[in-house]
């Protein structure tokens, strides 16, 4: 029931065209269910499809086919009103703050585009930009500096200013934190777990980090290769992870048995991506001799492809 939720994504598919190779799936059929006051997670290694998921809910890119919801009122992006009236409803902090504020424009000018086509009257600009920069902790001496006279927590406070200087139903965080020092990010995890309280905001929080969605998040799903592999309550789904991506990234991967591995065997013959770093190769080097190589992710079969995409995690365990 689409009226459920504030945000109900629904089979969502994404294809882009890549120059001589046809086609890339991101999104392969992602469904899921956005409460209000949801803190949502959208965890997954790097490819598995995060900022395309973003991106797409913003009319950023377009979808191949699926639904998404807004308060039970399907979005058609081919339609400008649409998806104006969507960015009018969800704001986006990404994660590049260097990249994404104009390096030509004072603070004070930068949240003030995040105004523009806001249902906020001209008069009270001022007041708004005044009252989010206190609220997320710019001092007033800052707003008329620009963004490379400011640190890298000050910028990201910036973004955040921006996204939310007019009233938002959602915030999209795509991982708001991983270009910030430690001491930084924690700053900011803090700063955006107190505005998500007092502004009755809620969150799309996306990140690889299992600790900061752990931190931040009641409801998660875990995005593996464009398919949503497991979803719940963050307490449930990383204290017992049903799916084995999931035990990789909750860092429970020696719960594997190696059973399960021997029988990723049985892919010999099959094929077996080389994207992102095969671990395959390390675990099952007789297997991996024995298969056909084929970069092309369509290529991979069900779940057989977790084994084939387990990062740098499991070097650290399987050596
Ligand atoms: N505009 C595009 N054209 C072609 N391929 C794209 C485009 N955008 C994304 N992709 C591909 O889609 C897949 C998912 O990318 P996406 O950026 O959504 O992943 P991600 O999980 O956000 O990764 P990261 O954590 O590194 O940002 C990747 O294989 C990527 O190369």
């Amino acid at each position: 029931m689409p009226g459920e939720y504030i945000l109900d994504v629904r089979d969502l598919v994404v294809r882009f065209r890549v120059k001589g190779r046809g086609f890339t799936e991101a999104l392969k059929g992602v469904s899921l269910g956005v409460r209000r006051g949801d803190s949502y997670g959208i965890v997954g290694e790097t490819g598995s499809g995060k900022s395309t998921l973003a991106k797409t809910i913003l009319g950023i890119n377009r979808p191949t086919s699926g639904s998404i919801y807004l308060e039970g009122r399907e979005i058609d992006y081919s339609s400008s009103k649409d998806v104006s009236l969507a960015r009018r409803n969800i704001g986006i902090v990404f994660q590049d703050p260097v990249g994404s504020l104009n390096p030509r424009e004072p603070v004070y000018r930068i949240i003030r585009a995040g105004l523009i086509n806001s249902d906020v009257p001209k008069d009270r600009y001022e007041e708004r930009i005044v009252e989010i920069s206190r609220q997320v902790g710019i001092p007033q001496g800052k707003l008329w500096s620009y963004p490379g006279q400011l640190s890298g927590g000050e910028k990201q406070r910036v973004s955040i200013a921006r996204a939310l200087v007019a009233p938002k139903k959602i915030l999209i965080l795509d991982e708001p934190t991983s270009s910030l020092d430690v001491s930084i990010q924690a700053e900011i995890l803090n700063l955006l777990r107190d505005l998500r309280r007092s502004m009755s905001i809620t969150f799309i929080y996306i990140s690889h980090d299992i600790n900061v969605i752990r931190f931040m998040c009641n409801r998660v799903s875990v995005l593996y290769y464009g398919k949503v592999v497991e979803c719940g309550e963050t307490k449930t789904v990383l204290s017992s992870p049903a799916h084995p991506y999931t035990r990789v990234l909750t860092g429970s991967v020696l719960g594997i048995q190696r059973s399960e591995i021997q029988a990723s065997d049985s892919v010999a013959g099959g094929h077996v991506s080389t994207e992102g770093g095969c671990i395959f190769r390390k675990v099952c080097p007789s297997a991996f001799e024995k298969c056909s190589v084929e970069p092309a992710p369509t290529a991979l079969d069900g779940d057989h492809s977790v084994w084939c995409h387990i990062y740098e995690k499991s070097e650290e365990v399987y050596q």
